[in-house]
């Protein structure tokens, strides 16, 4: 899974609309999601390999404009949860590009709660404004609109998104307890995709990502070894791997500052695996620190990796 979820955070792949027939809802893998993505030839819908027809079984993808032809409904919404850090947002993103849409309306729940009662709701409502003339407009030719919820468990109530034919809601939550059950049915955000922590080998692979600018420019010294790096960050979100590098750039920065060579900085700065092991330092400390929070919604439920 996190080969492919890495794939989607590098950006990789075409994309095209898609929908799903039926509506047996129920949690589906983001692996099952992006391998009938990926796989599927955009003139063929229902695909014909074994391979792929187990993949896809019921829940077969469809172009968005033939399911338009067809009178069929697509997918209006996925959910994306899972712990802080855990690259939903990110993914959100991506997704978005995959799917070739229009740049997405980024919403973040908790702003639009308003005090006076019934102004939220208008300005969900205005959302889908442009969505609604561009479908009125152009029909099943219409452009893809995506808003990405951020924290949607602060939302009750989504109006207008069972009507159209050209928006997806991509919505994000760490609390998927506290999101309305209604707002999840099938026909509203139907599509649940839990995120966890990265293994080792995802670790690997957004070390891989994260420090590929500092190799092409060789700050990165050649004692670094990044296997042994993901394997002793176990239990770190994608966010604290992201973070590391950064800190341990920071400590080869502040190195180098002490050995008076400051003007020079960005040039003579080399990253050791020792920045590295001391930036790993902090991070698990705060990792413990944040384990020992009593509030801490997944205390208990260590990371699945
Ligand atoms: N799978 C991943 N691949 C590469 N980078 C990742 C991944 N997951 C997280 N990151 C890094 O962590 C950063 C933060 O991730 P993101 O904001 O998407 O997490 P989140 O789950 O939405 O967090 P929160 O719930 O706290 O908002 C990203 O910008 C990226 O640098």
């Amino acid at each position: 899974m996190w080969v492919l979820l890495v794939r989607v955070c590098c950006g990789c792949g075409g994309g095209e609309r898609w929908c799903r027939q039926g509506s047996d809802g129920g949690d589906l893998r983001m692996e099952w999601m992006m391998k009938a993505h990926l796989c599927r030839a955009p003139s063929v819908p229902s695909s014909s390999s074994a391979h792929q027809r187990s993949d896809l079984s019921s829940k077969t993808l469809w172009t968005f404009g033939r399911a338009y032809m067809l009178n069929l409904k697509h997918v209006r919404g996925m959910l994306l949860y899972g712990p802080p850090g855990s690259g939903k947002t990110l993914i959100a993103r991506n997704i978005c590009k995959l799917l070739n849409a229009k740049e997405p309306l980024i919403i973040h729940g908790p702003d639009v709660l308003n005090a006076f009662q019934g102004v939220s709701e208008r300005k969900i409502r205005s959302l889908f404004e442009a969505a609604n003339e561009d479908e009125n407009r152009y029909g099943a030719k219409s452009d893809l609109h995506i808003i990405i919820f951020d924290e949607i468990d602060s939302i009750a109530k989504i109006d207008g998104m069972e009507v159209l034919n050209n928006i997806f809601i991509i919505a994000t939550t760490n609390r998927k307890e506290l999101i309305d059950e209604a707002l999840l049915r099938e026909g509203r955000i139907e599509l649940h995709i839990k995120l966890e922590y990265p293994d080792e080998r995802g670790r690997l692979q957004i070390l891989d990502i994260n420090t590929r600018n500092m190799r092409q420019a060789f700050v990165l010294d050649e004692d670094v070894n990044l296997q042994e790096i993901a394997c002793r960050t176990d239990g770190c979100s994608g966010s604290a791997i992201a973070s590391l590098v950064t800190r341990a750039h920071s400590y080869a920065v502040v190195q180098t500052g002490e050995r008076g060579l400051v003007k020079h900085v960005q040039k003579d700065v080399k990253v050791t695996m020792n920045h590295f092991l001391h930036a790993i330092e902090d991070i698990k400390s705060r990792l413990h620190e944040s384990s020992l929070e009593p509030h801490r919604f997944y205390s208990g439920s260590a990371p699945v990796i």
